[in-house]
């Protein structure tokens, strides 16, 4: 997958352009059957499999105090991205002056001008232009004029759920990441790269843990103790994760750290790259009275977490 921040010289690399619009932030599996349709028309028309999307999110610029943390960092999206097929992806940056195209200008200017695009593939509840104006009732009234054929993807439900990145953000937390990963298609996870802590994991409690340092804006699930998959050089080891403050030595410390204990592993990671995936939450994270009472109940958790075997 090829990755663009600029619209320059597109459509005469690539003649044939089918795109999803979007923002898909998680890629769940709304978002996986929306990127599916556009990869899919794409290889029956031999054309190319597009995403537009904006960079920042577009709320960063326009409200940033309503922008909501994000579900996937740029690399893990990109990731996801390459393995549903989509042949170039362009991250177009997200301005003031962009924000105030209407829908139609939008239209014209960029997707047939700039893009000459073949094929348009949106959610049933887009919305695009100046203030989210354009529909994809919009889009179609163009369609005829303009040469493209749209595809519109109806809601794509589990259970009697519609998914959503809200829906999923919700969930993620109240801590619960059964749900999530039935939304998104996935595990959960946060990565990042090892850094040190208070040194008194492997030491005071013999328990050592890797910390990790979460980027900014990012989504965590709810404080507390997760039974996790960790992957560290290609290989997935069970662990116990503590999100939260550590409060039985910490007081009232507001940041919340991710802390993970690997099973059956010693080694030094300090400045590694781990992608710990939440499988399930085992409770809450609370403030012993004595590191002896948390090193029980830490011993507890490693024999639940055994139960949840990476496949
Ligand atoms: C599985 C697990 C559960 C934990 N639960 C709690 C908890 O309930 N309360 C708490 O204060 N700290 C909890 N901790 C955090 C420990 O206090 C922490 O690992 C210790 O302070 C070491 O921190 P360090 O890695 O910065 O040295 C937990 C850690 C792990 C690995
Ligand atoms: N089983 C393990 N799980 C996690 N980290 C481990 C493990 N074995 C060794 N380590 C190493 O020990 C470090 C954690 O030790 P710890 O005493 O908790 O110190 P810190 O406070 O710096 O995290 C990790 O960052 C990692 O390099």
């Amino acid at each position: 997958m090829r990755v663009y921040k600029s619209l320059k010289g597109l459509k005469d690399i690539y003649p044939n352009i089918i795109v999803a619009l979007g923002n898909f932030d998680g890629i769940h599996l709304g978002h996986q059957r929306l990127i599916g349709e556009a990869v899919a028309v794409a290889r029956r028309t031999n054309g190319t499999a597009a995403v537009l999307t904006f960079e920042p999110h577009p709320l960063m610029v326009l409200k940033p105090e309503m922008a909501p943390a994000m579900l996937l960092d740029q690399e893990s999206k990109q990731r996801i991205m390459a393995e549903l097929g989509v042949d170039i992806l362009i991250l177009l940056p997200f301005t003031q002056e962009l924000a105030h195209l209407s829908p139609e200008e939008f239209l014209k200017e960029i997707l047939v001008k700039e893009m000459n695009v073949r094929g348009i593939v949106v959610g049933y509840n887009y919305s695009f232009g100046y203030k989210g104006s354009g529909t994809s009732e919009d889009l179609r009234s163009y369609a005829l004029e303009y040469g493209y054929s749209l595809s519109v993807i109806p809601p794509v439900k589990v259970g009697e759920q519609v998914v959503s990145s809200t829906l999923i953000r919700n969930k993620l937390a109240e801590g619960d990441v059964i749900a999530a990963k039935r939304y998104l298609g996935y595990y959960p996870f946060t990565e990042g790269i090892v850094v040190t802590g208070d040194r008194r994991g492997g030491n005071a409690l013999g328990f050592p843990t890797a910390n990790i340092d979460c980027p900014d804006g990012m989504m965590v699930p709810a404080k507390g103790v997760y039974s996790v998959h960790v992957e560290l050089d290609g290989e997935t080891y069970l662990g116990v994760a503590n999100v939260g403050t550590k409060p039985t030595f910490h007081g009232n410390n507001p940041r919340t750290n991710i802390e993970v204990h690997l099973l059956d592993f010693c080694g030094d990671i300090y400045g590694k790259k781990i992608k710990v995936q939440y499988i399930r939450k085992l409770r809450d994270e609370k403030k012993f009275n004595s590191v002896h009472d948390l090193i029980n109940q830490i011993q507890a958790d490693v024999l639940s977490a055994r139960f949840d075997h990476p496949e």
